[in-house]
């Protein structure tokens, strides 16, 4: 079968790493625009850098749960492409062979000069010389607000060709990941949402599973 399973920060929430949108969210404390835009790194780089390195040593302190080692699982049976907007490394450490990060990852640099990237120390700063052309201009390989997500092309052939859709843990307001399952269902994919609630973009969806991620991943992959 072959399956495109999207996941968002509700699938990390159980091991400890905080959500955007909760009361306890992560933009509760920071303004988005400051943290996770170019125009935010460009005004206060040391701002940018401290909130991702804060996130980057909570990834490194969190454990894989039930839900990242289940789509593991899912996929020695399966032809999964697993598509995620997380920038932690919880699908990888969940035993997933292969993880297409849309919206970058924690654990890689940028070099805003030239563009060279390299993996990131577990603390960063601007002034970091790019090891290429040596500017200190380094950022973290995130894709911001206002910027294209990486592999778009073979994002949208996996969800093209899949026969089977699933989102789980994400909240429908991000796009252009929040189009994917329209254009999955559009292409004839059976969608199921799997999450505490339903999504802005619940009417997408065929079916839906309500409830934690590791209880109703383990549950839809059995
Ligand atoms: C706010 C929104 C309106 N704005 C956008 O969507 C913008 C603008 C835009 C573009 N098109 C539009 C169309 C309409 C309106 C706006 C736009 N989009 C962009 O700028 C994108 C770039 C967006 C990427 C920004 N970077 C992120 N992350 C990296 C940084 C970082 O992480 O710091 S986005 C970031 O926020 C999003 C958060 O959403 P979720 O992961 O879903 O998390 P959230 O907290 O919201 O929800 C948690 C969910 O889990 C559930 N849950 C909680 N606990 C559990 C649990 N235990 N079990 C199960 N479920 C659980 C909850 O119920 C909830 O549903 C994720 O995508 C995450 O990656 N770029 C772009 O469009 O470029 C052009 C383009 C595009 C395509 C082709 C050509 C050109």
């Amino acid at each position: 079968m072959r399956i495109a399973v999207l996941t968002g920060a509700g699938i990390s929430a159980e091991s400890g790493i905080r959500t955007f949108r909760a009361t306890d969210g992560l933009w509760e404390e920071h303004r988005i625009e400051d943290v996770a835009t170019p125009e935010g790194f460009l005004r206060d780089p040391g701002l940018v850098h401290r909130f991702y390195n804060m996130r980057r040593a909570d990834a490194a302190r969190a454990q894989p749960n039930a839900a990242h080692r289940a789509l593991a699982e899912l996929a020695r049976h399966h032809q999964v492409t697993l598509i995620t907007q997380n920038v932690d490394d919880l699908h990888e450490r969940g035993g997933s062979p292969e993880v297409v990060h849309m919206h970058g990852s924690l654990l890689g640099a940028l070099c805003a000069g030239c563009g060279h990237r390299w993996p990131a120390s577990l603390v960063m700063r601007a002034a970091d010389p790019c090891p290429a052309c040596g500017r200190p201009q380094t950022r973290p390989d995130i894709v911001w607000f206002g910027e294209i997500p990486y592999h778009m092309e073979r994002i949208w052939e996996a969800v093209e060709r899949a026969q089977v859709f699933a989102a789980i843990g994400t909240s429908g307001q991000v796009y252009p990941a929040a189009g994917l399952a329209q254009h999955a269902r559009r292409a004839g994919a059976e969608t199921i949402e799997l999450n505490l609630a339903a999504s802005a973009v619940a009417g997408d969806f065929a079916r839906r599973q309500t409830g934690p991620a590791t209880r109703v991943v383990p549950e839809w992959v059995a």
